[in-house]
């Protein structure tokens, strides 16, 4: 067993959350450059907590100008287990209406612009994101909706667009349409295949704040009505958080779904062909495999 540090990345309209005992925000320094903000640190229900605002406070970053890998190295390095994402959504489906949250299980990456890993010439890796997100911390995040009485559905593809504008209408009933997706957002990759990397725990909750573009009853995508419904549905997310450290508890079994190993048989680069310096600079992500 090892001691559980839930990170929460808060998205769009989430900028800190309450509640924690001996709260402080710290600042994280990391090979990758600085993360989003500093974090915030404290315990909820005798459990370690760490809360990343993913576009900073005071929305600073752009989705595609979001450190992505300071973020995750950040979390590592102080010590998280667990990664939940917090994020607000377009919907593709009737039934995910605004102010549903979805538990996402699936992506379609369409970024283009991003550092999508940490690993390069001198320390290469592949590993498997076949299954992007934990199935164990899913559960924990479900089971918190459906105690907060939030409408949750299980499992989504959540499209990964790079922005900042939104999808053109063809381009959202293709989506939709042709592609099967859920849920569009602009941030969850690469994020969640860095957490994979950083053999964190992933899951991701959706909050649905609108129905993109292809739906003929509703107007094109505006970011006062998304903020409108973010800010609606503020206490669901509050309560959501709430919930997760007795779910999880403060010690962890590894797990089972091997989130925490990922990287067992990923690293390619034979020993003697490593590049101290790319290898010094995983000391956080990958010491375990590397150190
Ligand atoms: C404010 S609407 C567009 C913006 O909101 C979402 O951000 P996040 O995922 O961090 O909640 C979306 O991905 C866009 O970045
Ligand atoms: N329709 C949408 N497209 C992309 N990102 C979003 N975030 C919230 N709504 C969105």
């Amino acid at each position: 067993m090892t001691p559980t540090r839930i990170a929460v990345i808060g998205g769009s309209g989430i900028y800190e959350i309450d509640g924690l005992e001996d709260a402080k925000w710290v600042q994280v320094a990391t090979p990758w450059g600085k993360p989003s903000d500093q974090i915030l640190t404290g315990t909820l229900d005798g459990v370690e907590m760490a809360f990343l605002p993913r576009h900073g406070r005071g929305h600073v970053h752009t989705p595609t100008s979001v450190p992505y890998r300071a973020n995750i190295d950040a979390l590592k390095r102080i010590g998280c287990t667990d990664v939940i994402s917090v994020s607000a959504c377009g919907s593709f489906r009737e039934e995910m209406a605004p102010g549903d949250f979805v538990i996402i299980d699936q992506f379609i990456d369409r970024t283009v612009n991003r550092d999508k890993t940490f690993f390069g010439p001198g320390c290469v890796a592949h590993v498997s994101v076949a299954h992007p997100t934990c199935p164990r911390l899913s559960d924990a995040c479900e089971t918190a909706a459906r105690d907060a009485g939030i409408n949750v559905h299980r499992g989504g593809t959540y499209l990964a667009m790079e922005g900042p504008q939104f999808s053109t209408l063809a381009e959202s009933r293709m989506y939709r349409e042709s592609w099967c997706a859920d849920v569009i957002g602009m941030t969850n990759m690469p994020e969640a295949k860095l957490a994979r990397e950083a053999e964190l725990c992933y899951a991701s909750v959706a909050m649905i704040t609108d129905y993109d573009s292809w739906h003929p009853d509703h107007g094109e995508v505006d970011v006062t009505q998304i903020i409108a419904t973010l800010t609606g549905n503020a206490d669901k997310g509050r309560n959501l958080v709430a919930r997760l450290p007795a779910l999880l508890g403060a010690e962890r079994a590894p797990c089972p779904h091997f989130c925490d190993r990922a990287l067992e048989y990923a690293i390619m680069t034979s020993p003697e062909a490593r590049d101290p310096d790319v290898v010094a600079k995983l000391d956080a992500v990958a010491g375990r495999m590397l150190g």
